[in-house]
């Protein structure tokens, strides 16, 4: 069973990602990391700490000569922040500055409900885990199941479909959202589109304000028959929901037409079968985003996560101050103004491991080889069934 866990603080001295359950036999570099962490570094509207960051990753076990050894494999990403942190989340001492505890908590962030729950009066306890910083140690284990994708010949992209109340005017192809995403400043291949959510970001800057939006995940070569109809936590569509969901920020997945395949007739909303002897089963449309009954049908996964703004406003909220119980507006130092282009990063990831995961499922392998055998078995019995 591929697994993965993720710790680390966001202002303590590194993260760490253990991968559990990866055949050997992948070729895997830091380097191939280090490409995905940039682009999750990016995007316009990110804040101050993007400057201080440069996210590298240290392989420091399961891999020998670049290839996986099928053992646990441990990712590292050391926090530049770090040094300006290390009195304040030091594991043992208390620094003399310690009559700085936090206990304003932030509307939309985890600090109140956290704080209660974890009897917190710091509520640095809870938002140094909270904080979307975990994401980097998430594209990094997700990076690894990538790589086993692709050499599988499956391949993700991503790119933005709406900031705040801007939307692209029609959905780009494949090909456009591979050749412009990743060039994009907020990862958007609608040129219109992109600069007017630019605009849109800024003037949410201005405003001290901050910004939500939508992503869109595609996966193209999944092999049909991942996932389960037979039971309810094997059913993949509900297991990719619910990785993106757990996305900090993330407040509602769509798959294929999603919310709009309520409003449509049955017609308009189901993709139609044909059959042709050298192709197999094809669909001429992929409404269902390439699920159906919670199995994968071989056409493209679609995937979107809609994000809430960001919570921590320059502009200030209304709150309750829990040491004294008195009302106060948030003032606050530093933060990002919209982070959803480096969300769509972040779902590529998490996707990638669900699916990653589910080829394991139904294709149990020690080896690259046993998958990649198994894997063209599979297809060539798909194309002639
Ligand atoms: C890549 C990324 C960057 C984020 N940056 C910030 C930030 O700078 N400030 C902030 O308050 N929230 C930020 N967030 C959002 C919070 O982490 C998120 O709203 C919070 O964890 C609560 O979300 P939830 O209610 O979905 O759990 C970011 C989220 C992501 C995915
Ligand atoms: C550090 C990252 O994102 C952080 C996520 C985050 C939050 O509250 O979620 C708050 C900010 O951190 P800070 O409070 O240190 O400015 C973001 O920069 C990152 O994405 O690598």
């Amino acid at each position: 069973m591929l697994r993965y866990l993720t710790a680390g603080e966001s202002h303590g001295p590194l993260l760490t990602t253990i991968v559990e359950g990866m055949p050997a036999g992948l070729p895997l570099k830091a380097e191939y990391i280090n490409r995905q962490l940039a682009r999750r570094q990016a995007g316009y509207g990110r804040g101050g700490r993007m400057q201080i960051e440069k996210d590298r990753v240290r392989i420091t076990s399961g891999v020998r000569h670049g290839y996986t050894l099928g053992s646990p494999i441990t990712l590292v990403i050391e926090n530049r922040d770090w040094p300006n942190w290390e009195s304040i989340m030091d594991p043992e001492e208390i620094p003399a500055e310690d009559g700085k505890k936090i206990t304003r908590p932030r509307p939309g962030h985890a600090d109140l409900a956290g704080g209660i729950k974890y009897r917190q009066e710091d509520l640095r306890n809870i938002l140094e885990r909270a904080s979307a910083r975990e994401t980097a140690a998430r594209v990094a284990a997700g990076t690894v199941a990538r790589a086993m994708l692709e050499q599988l010949e499956i391949s993700i992209v991503s790119h933005v479909v709406q900031i705040g109340a801007v939307r692209v005017s029609r959905a780009p192809s494949k090909e456009e959202i591979a050749g412009k995403a990743d060039a994009s400043p907020v990862r958007c291949a609608d040129p219109q589109a992109e600069r007017e959510m630019m605009e849109a970001i800024d003037r949410a800057r201005q405003a001290g304000d901050s910004l939500g939006g939508v992503f869109e995940v595609i996966v193209t070569g999944v092999p049909v028959g991942l996932g389960s109809h037979v039971h309810w936590d094997r059913r993949l569509d509900g297991r990719l929901a619910g990785a993106v969901m757990s996305i900090q920020g993330i407040k509602a997945v769509e798959i294929g037409l999603g919310l709009e395949a309520a409003r449509l007739p049955g017609s308009e909303v189901h993709d139609e079968i044909f059959y042709e002897p050298e192709r197999g089963y094809y669909r001429r449309t992929n409404r269902a985003g390439g699920l159906e009954g919670g199995i994968t049908n071989g056409e493209p996964v679609v995937i979107r996560g809609a994000m809430k703004p960001i919570p921590t406003l320059m502009k200030p909220l209304n709150s309750v101050d829990m040491r004294t119980k008195e009302a106060f507006q948030a003032a606050v130092e530093r933060s990002d103004v919209c982070a959803v282009p480096a969300a769509s990063v972040v779902a590529e990831a998490v996707v990638a491991m669900e699916l990653a995961k589910a080829l394991l499922e139904k294709f149990p392998a020690d080896h690259m080889d046993d998958l990649r055998e198994n894997l063209k078995i599979w297809r060539e019995y798909v194309r002639k069934v």
